[in-house]
């Protein structure tokens, strides 16, 4: 990683909270409801283009966007038990209509499988009708313990993608994981953000899940963010609410079912992972300004209009080019406060314009990713602007996976694990038994969460054994600090 980030990626959350703040993303800590923010005119911009991405790769699949009741009845809430125990200490509840205690209390959703499916009991009643995918972004509410975080850990989780799809029969629905799993890497090789994909342990699924498949990846600091999940639900929740379809045979079952979400925490990656010592660095697909413009300021007169017209120029190619620019010819700031301003908000190329400029009819680029500036002819514009931007997205995108790649690291001891995630923190990979509880002794052996195993069986661990019982590795498992 470059010297200069090493600096940041000691004090990350303070980085983080700085950016946040400084490029007027999002105000977190003054509101006075823990665990909820406010989405800023700038940070807005850039939750609507994530958001835009999210829904035209699930739109493109086939899903079909909803819109379901914030409140849902208790009674509905507990009727799947393993759901109602694990969200049950995370629950915000409504018990008041104006002075009038509720016979009924009703929670903020947590998610919303509940008042998903308790609708589908009337909507879905053979197999001709499935699959069906059902999405809503909405904000979701948690009551988290653990300690908030702007955009990472919420409370009010407002960015909340939830997908519920409902199928025929087990292996449908696994099929369904496996193209949410298809559509995550779509959404995040769109934003550069890398990841490690894992099936969760069976003592760390989601409530009311089969399994669930996750997507990690390792923040700054080495500890690793979950920014994606996918659950296989069975027929967990279509029991208990009476979803029956008629088979192709006649005969009645219950639907098979999965749901897979994102949040806020996409945004979060975004800035973290791509991010720098002067603030964010945004990949161009989702940067409200992809180009700024910075005048510099002319002598005299007769320079001032020359330059005038020429900037006239720069920005009608600009608009041509169909590229979300601004150019910024407020007076009373200086070329160097803007240069900072605009960094910080991670505008992915800065133009320089000044007499010399205009006189020689030049641009100098400067790239925000890799600071560099290169100057080129306006007429090359049309063409090296494009090529510039889709150069940052790919730059933005490798150095992030190198990172990622750098911090994972497969060991074979207790010991050597306990020493990376110590040292580096990151992810270490061990050769594992597959039992409950060797993963148990791992987490408080090396003092770090378990994030899972690989889908597929990794070659690597033919021939070894776990490191905690001596049996023979059948996978291996991931262990790693997490937020
Ligand atoms: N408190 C939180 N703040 C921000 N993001 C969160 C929070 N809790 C969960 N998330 C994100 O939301 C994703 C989905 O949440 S979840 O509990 O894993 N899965 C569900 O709720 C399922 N119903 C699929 S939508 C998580 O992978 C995580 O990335
Ligand atoms: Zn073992």
């Amino acid at each position: 990683m470059p010297a200069e980030r090493k600096r940041w990626s000691q004090e990350f959350s303070r980085w983080f909270d700085w950016v946040l703040e400084e490029a007027e993303i999002y105000d977190y800590g003054r509101y006075p409801v823990k665990g909820m923010g406010i989405w800023m005119p700038y940070g807005y911009q850039i939750r609507r283009r994530v958001v835009e991405l999210i829904r035209d790769v699930l739109d493109e699949k086939g899903h079909e966007e909803v819109l379901f009741p914030l409140l849902i009845p208790e009674t509905l809430l507990r009727k799947e038990s393993e759901h109602i125990r694990g969200f049950e200490g995370e629950v915000y509840w409504v018990t008041h209509g104006g002075t009038e205690p509720l016979d009924i209390k009703l929670a903020l959703r947590p998610t919303s499988e509940t008042s998903i499916t308790y609708m589908e009991s009337f909507w879905i009643k053979s197999y001709k009708q499935l699959p069906r995918k059902f999405y809503q972004i909405v904000s979701i509410f948690r009551y988290e313990t653990k300690a908030t975080r702007p955009l990472i850990r919420l409370r009010e989780v407002t960015t909340f993608k939830e997908a519920h799809t409902v199928h025929v029969d087990f292996e449908d629905a696994d099929r369904q994981v496996a193209e949410a799993i298809e559509l995550y890497k779509r959404i995040f090789d769109e934003l550069g953000i890398p990841y490690v994909i894992s099936r969760r342990p069976e003592w760390d699924k989601f409530a009311g899940a089969i399994y669930t498949v996750a997507f990690d990846t390792v923040m700054p600091d080495g500890r690793t963010l979950q920014i994606g999940t996918a659950h296989h639900l069975g027929q967990n929740f279509t029991i208990p609410f009476e979803v029956r379809i008629q088979l192709p045979d006649e005969s009645l079952d219950y639907a098979w079912q999965t749901s897979y979400g994102l949040s806020d925490r996409v945004v979060a990656t975004v800035i973290a992972i791509h991010g720098d010592d002067r603030g964010a660095v945004l990949p161009p697909i989702v940067a409200p300004i992809q180009v700024v413009v910075v005048p510099i300021p002319a002598r005299d007169e007769e320079q001032r209009k020359r330059l005038q017209d020429y900037i006239g120029e720069v920005e009608e190619k600009l608009r041509r080019l169909g590229v979300r620019y601004r150019i910024d010819d407020r007076e009373d700031v200086r070329p160097g406060r803007k240069f900072y301003e605009w960094e910080a908000r991670g505008v992915p190329v800065r133009i320089e314009v000044g007499p010399r400029e205009a006189e020689t009819r030049t641009l100098v680029l400067a790239r925000r990713d890799t600071l560099e500036k290169t100057t080129i002819s306006i007429d090359e514009l049309e063409k090296k602007l494009p090529e510039l931007l889709e150069d940052i997205a790919r730059s933005l995108r490798e150095r992030a996976w190198n990172w990622l790649q750098s911090k994972v690291k497969r060991v074979e001891t207790v010991e050597e694990a306990r020493c990376v995630i110590e040292e580096e923190r990151g992810i270490v990979e061990l050769p594992w038994c597959g039992r409950e509880e060797c993963g148990l002794r791992l987490e408080e052996s090396i003092d770090a969460g378990v994030l899972g195993s690989p889908l597929e069986r990794p070659e690597w661990v033919r021939g070894k054994q776990c490191p905690v019982c001596g049996q023979p590795a059948v996978t291996s498992i991931r262990l790693a600090k997490k937020y």
